[in-house]
């Protein structure tokens, strides 16, 4: 069915770091060497990815997964293994990071058309489809920090579907939005799985998963449990979900 890949994970791991619990001053002046709390959030997991493919990602609260997305979308570097993108553009669909609060809608569809690497005639030329899609009329000329949070998704994921990049990283945000935006939202995700975009969703909500992927990863507590079939997969995270 798949002729390429389009990402390869091997072995990664990533750990956070939290300096904050001793100051450097007080750390000094007890002569201590400042040590990092670490967390790995990630543990040695690997996996791969087809062109066109429409791969899921679940797993508790904290396994890992907004933190193994962000790793693949650039923003994290992997403490250990590597991510090979084989030079596809990487889009990242997420609440919360990708634009600056004091520019306008408007400003940050240019900035983030910029970042994903598209040329600003290709952004200008979908500029007015990307409005019309995101339904945020005159906000769109408003600074972002005045958005509430589903007209801010609306706005990410008007960028992120249009936009075309080769690889869409989806965290979380096909729940967000009223219920006239999560149909339209729905619908586009149904015609860029036609396309040979390849995607790869996180979502606590397994029957959206159900409904778009080809294979489901499941991970847990940082740790690779188990890739394969969606029905198959989400059978066994369920399960182990079961009280
Ligand atoms: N900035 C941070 N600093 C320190 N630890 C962090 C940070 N962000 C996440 N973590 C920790 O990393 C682990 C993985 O978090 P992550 O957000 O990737 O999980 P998740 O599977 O996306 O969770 P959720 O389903 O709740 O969104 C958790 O233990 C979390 O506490």
């Amino acid at each position: 069915m798949y002729d390429n890949l389009a990402l390869e994970v091997q072995h990664v791991s990533i750990d956070y770091r939290d300096l904050t619990h001793m100051s450097l001053a007080k750390s000094l002046r007890k002569g201590e060497v400042r040590r990092a709390n670490v967390v790995r959030a990630v543990n040695n997991i690997s996996f791969s990815v087809n062109q066109g493919e429409i791969l899921g990602i679940v797993g508790r609260n904290g396994s890992g997964k907004t933190t193994l997305l962000r790793s693949v979308a650039g923003i994290f570097q992997p403490d250990e293994g590597v991510i090979d993108t084989h030079g596809n553009r990487v889009s990242l669909m997420a609440i919360g990071i990708g634009f600056n609060a004091n520019n306008t809608g408007r400003e940050n569809i240019l900035k983030s058309g910029m970042l994903l690497g598209c040329k600003m005639s290709y952004i200008k030329e979908h500029m007015d489809e990307i409005i019309e899609f995101s339904e945020l009329g005159d906000f769109i000329d408003r600074p972002v920090r005045t958005y509430s949070s589903g007209m801010y998704s609306k706005l990410s994921f008007a960028v992120t579907a249009i936009l075309d990049t080769d690889i869409m990283l989806v965290d979380e945000v096909l729940s967000v939005g009223d219920e006239k935006f999560r149909k339209k939202s729905f619908k586009k995700m149904e015609q860029l799985m036609q396309s040979d975009r390849t995607v790869l969703i996180v979502s606590h909500a397994t029957n959206t998963l159900e409904q778009f992927c080809n294979r489901v990863l499941w991970i847990n507590d940082g740790q690779f449990m188990m890739i394969g079939e969606t029905d198959t997969v989400l059978a066994a995270y369920n399960e182990s979900m079961q009280l």
